[in-house]
């Protein structure tokens, strides 16, 4: 079976984005797993399905799959390589696209600067949203991993996240925050049964942050989009940021706005097409 896809990227959190309109099949978990392969496959972060929608009232469904093959409910990077994809693709003519996922609808807009504004919904701090195990909501939860106790914040962007101070784990810049040990240990932890994105977030001052995201089921990306969200709401929940801020992670800016409360969040940045492919999967 021949497979046509193209390749994109969100800051260099990276994507094979197919899609399965005009494509009729279903690929297996262990098909995503070689598929994610960077030696044996075509490589990616995670995987982009574009389907029709279930509800009438969106334009397409948005399925994600993690490098490990694990079905997640939103990423937000992807989502807006979705957008610019279906444009491209000619699947929509329409410059504001509304999705559904398995973490909520999203509203998908792409600017005249090319960039693509996404209404990200409402982010849910309930422990029970993530599932995070803990007796109440609260702005940070103690959290002990290996013998030593941890200050997180938890929230759902219809996906899971914790986030770090990393001026609560003792140190000044993002290269000497521990992401390779804390990010597996806290993505696994027993507490989130069903693993969670681990956030690493140097607050520069109320209107940046400096941010390294180990994800769930891909490990640390050059980019996430749903983590960039997710440190800013929990900083803005903490009265540490204001209601715009610009993210600075590894490869590159993305600019956040929340107002809180119940309004919705919003995230701006860019989208990048970098090839289209073909491949033979059996
Ligand atoms: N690893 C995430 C999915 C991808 C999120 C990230 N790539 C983004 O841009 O939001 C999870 O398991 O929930």
């Amino acid at each position: 079976m021949l497979l046509h896809f193209t390749k994109m990227h969100g800051l260099g959190n990276d994507f094979m984005v197919v899609d399965l309109i005009t494509q009729r099949l279903r690929l297996r978990d262990d098909q995503v797993r070689i598929l994610a392969d960077r030696h044996e496959g075509i490589g990616f972060d995670q995987l982009l399905i574009v389907e029709p929608p279930t509800d009438p009232d969106m334009d397409f469904r948005y399925r994600i799959f993690n490098a490990d093959g694990s079905e997640v409910e939103n990423c937000g990077n992807g989502a807006r390589c979705f957008a610019r994809f279906v444009l491209d693709q000619r699947l929509t003519h329409k410059r504001e696209i509304h999705v559904e996922t398995a973490g909520g609808p999203l509203i998908l807009k792409v600017e005249n600067d090319g960039r693509v504004r996404v209404d990200m919904g409402v982010p849910r701090f309930e422990p029970g949203a993530l599932p995070f195990e803990a007796n109440r909501d609260r702005p940070s939860h103690d959290l002990i991993v290996d013998g030593e106790t941890l200050e997180i914040s938890v929230v759902s962007l219809g996906n899971p996240h914790a986030v770090l101070r990393i001026d609560t784990l003792g140190v000044e810049t993002l290269d000497d925050a521990p992401v390779a040990r804390l990010g597996p240990a806290i993505e696994r932890h027993p507490r989130f049964p069903k693993r969670v994105n681990v956030g690493f977030m140097h607050i520069v001052s109320r209107r940046e942050i400096r941010l390294r995201v180990f994800e769930r089921g891909s490990g640390e990306t050059r980019a996430c989009g749903t983590g960039a969200c997710a440190a800013v709401a929990t900083g803005i929940r903490q009265g540490l940021l204001d209601a715009s801020v610009q993210v600075h992670l590894p490869g590159g800016e993305l600019t956040i706005d929340w107002a809180g409360g119940e309004s919705h969040l919003f995230m701006t940045g860019p989208a990048t097409r970098v090839f289209d492919g073909r491949i033979v999967i059996s």
